[in-house]
């Protein structure tokens, strides 16, 4: 796939997609999503299996290029794109510490000695996920969770200013999100954009930003508790089960 480049603006203005269009070959799943994602907050992006949630989150990331419409992006540097971890081969023949070393690539570029500030960072990120005692494990030998928690740390290490994330915490037991959600609110508080899938109403309401997705477009966008209400769940969700 490649990155989009002539479709895309970079600005201090908050990360927002305008009027997008976007898919896969012959299979449209994004229609005309205009949505902002404001700045140092911590957006969730919520919606059935198959809604469009993850496409929102590549075309935002650039790694899915646009049919029509407009990305914006915030600053220079590229965001960083944490996937679901079920993305990531178990064949990869990585260390959990090389894996987070490979985040700090976006400022070095690929395959350059890292710098002590480097190492510093990759060593931050592994302690504030937890991960730091299974530094030198190979990440394909890990547990569902504690992979997840190692690509997080890769997140961070790149140091970007937009942070997306595909299911963080999904399926994790307590403690790994809890790593997780600390993670998340450390990064908001250094001004990170953060902007995470989730099918977690709990986790969609401790956001400061709700974007709902239903059949590829925008259903509803605003403060969390303006915007889960009774009316839009059920309308989206066919009735759930009070919370
Ligand atoms: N690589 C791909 N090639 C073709 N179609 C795809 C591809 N990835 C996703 N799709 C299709 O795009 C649509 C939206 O998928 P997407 O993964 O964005 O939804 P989602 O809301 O993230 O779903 P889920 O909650 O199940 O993760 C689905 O119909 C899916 O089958």
């Amino acid at each position: 796939m490649r990155a989009i480049t002539d479709d895309v603006t970079t600005d201090d203005r908050p990360a927002a997609l305008r009027g997008v269009c976007a898919g896969y070959r012959r299979h449209p799943v994004l229609h005309d999503v205009t949505a902002e994602f404001p700045a140092g907050r911590r957006t969730a992006v919520v919606g059935p299996n198959g809604s469009g949630k993850s496409t929102l989150l590549g075309v935002l990331a650039g790694v899915l290029p646009v049919l029509s419409g407009t990305v914006r992006r915030p600053g220079s540097a590229g965001p960083a794109l944490v996937a679901q971890r079920t993305s990531v081969s178990d064949a990869l023949p990585l260390t959990v510490r090389a894996a987070v070393e490979m985040g700090r690539w976006a400022s070095t570029g690929p395959w350059r000695r890292l710098s002590k500030r480097d190492r510093e960072v990759v060593a931050d990120c592994l302690e504030r996920l937890g991960v730091a005692d299974l530094a030198d494990r190979s990440l394909g030998a890990l547990s569902g969770g504690q992979r997840q928690r190692a690509l997080v740390a890769q997140g961070l290490a790149q140091r970007a200013g937009l942070l997306l994330l595909d299911e963080p915490a999904a399926g994790l037991d307590v403690a790994a999100q809890r790593y997780i959600t600390a993670a998340l609110d450390q990064e908001r508080s250094c001004g990170t954009t953060v902007v995470q899938v989730t099918h977690d109403f709990a986790e969609a309401r401790e956001a400061d930003h709700c974007l709902v997705l239903r059949d590829g477009r925008l259903l509803a966008a605003g403060p969390p508790g303006d915007v889960l209400t009774r009316d839009v769940l059920s309308t989206v969700w066919g009735g759930v089960p009070a919370f």
